[in-house]
């Protein structure tokens, strides 16, 4: 069951009678269960199609359907619980995920407070079994100020997914750190997806990140342009190997982009000519034929 369902989302922005068109009819499925990066340049739709799908923004037109719940027609109450309880969110800044005076246990246990969850006992055993998930139990009495960037963004995960949100949102969650912590970051987003189940989506600027996750979707012009797919082969002789495979994202109607360096390439410009091949389509620029 898809879990995240993007269908032809608009988002418009009108600022002194000039339109912008941040989101140009976007498609995007995530299913049950999985992990997927949106990456793009800066100005693709990144953050508006997050700020959608965290319910902070509602779109112009289209579809967003997250766990179930209509993002377009969800009235002020569904948009609390929806914020509260579907959805948990790891932000780029750590200062916006963790509270400064609060231990990291004490800002793991906080959301579970806040919604209720069961006895004092109860919430000091999932405490611990989110830091020991996230491999944090050794700071769990330090404060944000005492930890590493790492260790800061990993206790934000297990904020975000302390009351099991059934999907995991994450923007930029590696932005302001190294190579080598984001890769532990972004390891411990795929422990947490593997151990939960959670719903992952990341959102990125960084390319490199569809090195680590098995799927990414790349976003351009407000639109999802195309995916890579990682799956790890095992050889003849028992040695594994990672394979990357790109794909152009086709949408309902038979859209898609061809990637700016095939245009530029071929010099293809306003229109092109297609022809249907037994098993495949042949795209061609449209010069006159030489005679
Ligand atoms: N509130 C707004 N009012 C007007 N235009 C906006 C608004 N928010 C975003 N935009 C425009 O929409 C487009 C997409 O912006 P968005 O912030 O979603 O991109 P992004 O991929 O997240 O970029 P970045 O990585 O720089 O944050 C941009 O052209 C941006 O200027």
């Amino acid at each position: 069951m898809s879990e995240i369902l993007c269908r032809d989302l608009v988002r418009i922005f009108a600022t002194d009678g000039v339109e912008v068109q941040a989101l140009q009819g976007l498609n995007l499925t995530v299913e049950q269960g999985e992990l997927v990066a949106v990456v793009g340049a800066s100005g693709s739709g990144k953050s508006t199609l997050l700020n959608i799908l965290s319910g902070l923004d509602t779109p112009t037109g289209g579809s967003a359907v997250v766990a179930g719940t209509d993002l377009l027609t969800m009235g002020g109450r569904d948009r609390v619980r929806y914020q509260r309880h579907t959805v948990g969110f790891v932000w780029q800044q750590t200062s916006r995920n963790l509270l400064p005076y609060l231990t990291a246990a004490e800002n793991v246990g906080l959301p579970l407070e806040l919604a209720g969850a069961g006895t004092r006992g109860e919430r000091a055993a999932r405490v611990a079994e989110l830091l020991e998930l996230l491999d944090v139990v050794d700071v769990a009495e330090r404060r944000p100020a005492q930890m590493s960037g790492g260790q800061q963004q990993r206790v934000a995960i297990a904020v975000a997914v302390a009351n099991a949100p059934r999907v995991l949102l994450a923007d930029e969650p590696t932005g302001e750190l190294d190579e080598a912590t984001s890769v532990e970051v972004l390891d411990a987003l795929r422990s947490v997806n593997h151990a939960t189940g959670v719903t992952t989506l990341v959102v990125t600027h960084d390319p490199a990140v569809s090195e680590h996750v098995a799927r990414t979707v790349q976003i351009r012009d407000g639109r999802t342009s195309t995916e890579v797919l990682r799956r790890t082969e095992v050889d003849e002789h028992g040695a594994e190997r990672h394979v990357a495979e790109e794909f152009a994202v086709l949408d309902r109607v038979g859209r898609l982009q061809l990637p700016p360096d095939f245009v530029e390439a071929l010099d293809l410009r306003d229109r092109v000519r297609l022809a249907l091949e037994p098993d495949h389509v042949q795209v061609r620029p449209d010069r006159k034929e030489s005679s």
